[in-house]
């Protein structure tokens, strides 16, 4: 793993992660926590957001003090499990725009299939977050990030809450330039490409589906 793998070992985010994994949790309890989750690990996501000095009055004095450059972004779920975490990372960056990408992974050949997207119509002058709470195989993020470059984005990160080393390698070997961030890195894949130890399939889990 190079220096573009973020793995975001904070006790927190390690916590709530061993609830996730419990296939005794509850979808509400599921869908909560990939929120929360989403929410903490937004917070490592956005630590190079330029800032810009602004005089405040403040009851007291008038100082210079830094507030965000209003640099524009845009958050974009890989439905329907990246759609969990959506509330989490808006609860940070309110102002944020959400774009849609629909992706299903065939069960066959584990190869993700395009059902739908809908994008700001600015969404080429947008930083972008593609949110995922699983990286397997790494097929639907990497079509995903290939979806944003053809739309004219430049500046594309992806966050997972859970990765296999595998869909890691691939992205770093398809798209060297997109930074990933992640809570943890599981052993391996199995034979249906779920994340083993894993969580299971994510969106049968916060869609309380399966
Ligand atoms: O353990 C798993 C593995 C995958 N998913 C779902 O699949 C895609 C990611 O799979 P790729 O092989 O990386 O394309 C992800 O959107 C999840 O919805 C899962 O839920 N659990
Ligand atoms: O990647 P999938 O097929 O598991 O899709 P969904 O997120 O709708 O469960
Ligand atoms: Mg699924």
């Amino acid at each position: 793993m190079n220096e573009n793998v973020h793995v975001l070992n904070h006790p927190l985010l390690q916590h709530k992660l061993t609830i996730l994994r419990n296939e005794n949790t509850s979808t509400k309890d599921f869908r909560e926590l990939v929120s929360e989750i989403a929410m903490l690990m937004t917070y490592e996501a956005t630590r190079d957001l330029p800032l810009e000095e602004v005089t405040v009055k403040t009851p007291v004095d008038t100082g210079t003090f830094q507030t965000l450059s209003g640099k524009k972004m845009a958050i974009v779920p890989i439905l329907r499990a990246g759609l969990g975490m959506v509330d989490g990372v808006l609860k940070m960056i309110p102002a944020a725009r959400v774009g849609h990408i629909g992706l299903y992974r065939d069960p066959a050949t584990l190869k993700p299939v395009k059902y739908y997207c809908k994008m700001p119509a600015d969404i080429a002058s947008r930083d972008v977050l593609i949110v995922d709470p699983m990286l397997a195989t790494g097929g639907s993020a990497s079509a995903a990030i290939t979806f944003m470059k053809e739309y004219g984005c430049k500046h594309i990160k992806l966050m997972d809450v859970l990765a296999a080393p595998e869909g890691i390698e691939r992205i770093q070997q398809e798209h060297p330039d997109v930074e990933i961030y992640v809570a943890a890195v599981d052993s391996h894949l199995n034979d249906h490409g779920y994340i083993v130890p894993g969580l299971g399939d994510a969106g049968d889990r916060i869609f309380g589906t399966k």
